[in-house]
């Protein structure tokens, strides 16, 4: 008998204890739900769960497809609580304007993200870095001395040098299937790296393949970004990123250091120069660190590569399961470079046809389909619904591309859509914005257009293509992948058969 006494007492104190917080935590989950569920002036979304919002509702197939679906049921202007952060969707061009011209300052800022603070330095990079004086400064900086037209077309030669060794390597696999995937990825790093740290560098590879290795796990949705309260998902974040970082920037710091130590006389000078020259003559107050410098460079050369590939790669798949547009673009290369029996960049301005291929890529499959997020400065009103300072901006480039009361016959491939018409990507027209839109618009359009094009063209002059296993062209798996940009889930393989150039 004594020894049950002994025995209940602690029991039930625990047992006290444990049922007691089993109602804190129901208390909680029902407070957390009906102040979600409760703002009246919210725009509309489905009902949020206890803890986790509305994340199930993106569970099981790609964000952008997802969220797609949800705002066909709720509309363009949508609330989604992921995790514990307010979250608009924006799925129309109407409202895209009001966020991206309207309220452009409101939306120019970006959330601070666990997943992003270790590898852009802190937020230093352009990307990331919150709207305000250093942001401006560092955007400057790449669009003054890398990004304009004068300094793109100074990287022609590279572009063309980097051209002739995709031609000559699909050239010696004549007949046989090749990897496109493969060859146009490293091609496009290769001139990205080359514009940004001068000759072929011989850290060039191991910084291609680490940086890949860091997008790949930079891809969906990370739990601290959705937690941000929670200082145990950051740190765990943090470790996530820490090897690969660590990787990353000791190539970056022997890049910067190759360049301080190189005599002047051997300069072709490159954004790691310019930001070195910038970094010496600048006053301490607006002066650059290491640190930043690298994370610019890694901006650039990731903004340079990955995208520009994912639109050849896609644009080669469309032509394929098209072969009307095929046959008709390649007679429009061959036309225009026939008489000079190869292709240049001088002539690039007259493939009227190729370019509007290219932005119905862009349209079908923008390479940041949910753009880049953006989070409100203040609180502000959009079509009469009331959105808080610190909410996160999706906007659903990819479903704005595709929504069939903007654009007829939206799924299907019709590059004649963009002839005689003026319909761009630099910003003006928000039913077509793959590059994004207002003060955070891609500064990076001019350097990407001819790194679509010149690929592009020579693959068309040079060779015609077939599928491998006499697959039929409808037969072309077009699964994406999930990742940070939107690449093809399966590499593309074709087989080529040299076109014999008649002069
Ligand atoms: C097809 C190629 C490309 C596409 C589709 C693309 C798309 C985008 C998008 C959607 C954004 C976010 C815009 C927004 O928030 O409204 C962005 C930002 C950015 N892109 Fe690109 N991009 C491409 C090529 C490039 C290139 C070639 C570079 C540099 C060489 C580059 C550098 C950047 C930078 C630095 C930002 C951040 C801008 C800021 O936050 O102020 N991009 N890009």
């Amino acid at each position: 008998m004594v020894m049950d006494v002994h025995h209940y007492h602690p029991f039930s104190v625990y047992f006290i204890a444990s049922i007691l917080f089993v109602f804190f935590i129901l208390y909680k989950l029902v407070q957390s739900w009906s102040s979600s569920n409760s703002s009246s002036n919210l725009p509309p979304g489905p009902t949020t769960l206890p803890l986790i919002g509305n994340l199930h509702q993106l569970v099981g197939s790609l964000p952008h497809h997802s969220l797609k679906l949800l705002a066909d049921k709720y509309g363009p202007l949508m609330h989604l609580k992921l995790g514990e952060v307010s979250n608009i969707i924006v799925t129309s061009p109407d409202i895209a304007q009001e966020v991206l011209k309207t309220h452009d300052v409101n939306f120019s800022d970006r959330p601070n993200l666990a997943s992003a603070r270790t590898v852009s330095y802190n937020n230093t990079n352009i990307v990331f870095s919150p709207y305000g004086e250093y942001w401006r400064q560092v955007r400057k900086i790449c669009t003054v001395e890398l990004l304009t037209t004068k300094r793109v077309q100074s990287f022609q030669s590279i572009r063309e040098e980097e051209m002739v060794e995709l031609v000559k390597k699909i050239a010696a696999s004549e007949g046989c299937a090749v990897n496109l995937t493969q060859n146009i990825f490293p091609m496009t790093y290769g001139i990205a790296a080359r514009a940004a740290f001068g000759k072929k560098s011989r850290y060039q590879q191991v910084f291609i393949s680490k940086i890949e290795e860091q997008l790949k796990l930079m891809g969906g949705f990370s739990l601290a970004d959705l937690y941000p309260s929670s200082r145990v998902l950051e740190i765990a974040e943090r470790v996530k990123f820490e090897k690969i970082h660590k990787e990353i920037d000791r190539v970056l710091q022997d890049i910067i250091d190759e360049h301080r130590n190189r005599s002047e006389c051997e300069v072709v000078e490159d954004l790691v120069d310019v930001l070195l020259k910038y970094q010496q003559e600048n006053d301490s107050e607006s002066v650059l660190t290491d640190d930043n410098i690298k994370a610019v460079i890694q901006d650039i050369f990731v903004g340079g590569g990955e995208t520009s590939s994912s639109v050849v790669e896609w644009g080669m798949s469309e032509l394929i399961r098209n072969p009307r547009v095929m046959e008709k673009a390649q007679a429009e290369v061959r036309r225009v470079y026939g008489k000079k029996g190869y292709v240049d960049e001088t002539e690039l301005q007259k493939l009227i046809y190729l370019k509007s291929i290219i932005k119905e890529t862009l349209r079908l499959h923008p390479p940041a389909p949910l753009l880049a997020p953006r989070e409100s400065r203040e609180r502000c009103e959009i079509n009469g619904y009331e959105i808080s300072s610190k909410t996160r901006v999706i906007i659903n480039a990819w479903a704005i591309g595709r929504n069939a009361e903007y654009w007829t016959e939206a799924e299907s491939f019709k590059p004649e859509r963009f002839l005689n018409n003026c319909i761009d990507f630099k910003g003006a027209d928000f039913a077509f914005m793959p590059f994004g839109g207002g003060r955070r618009i891609c500064p990076g359009i001019t350097f990407a257009i001819p790194n679509i094009e010149l690929p592009l063209a020579q693959l068309l002059y040079h060779f015609d293509w077939k599928l491998p296993n006499n697959m039929k062209n409808e037969e072309l798996d077009m699964t994406e992948s999930g990742g940070i940009t939107l690449r093809r889930k399966n590499d593309l393989c074709l087989i080529p058969i040299t076109h014999q150039t008649q002069m």
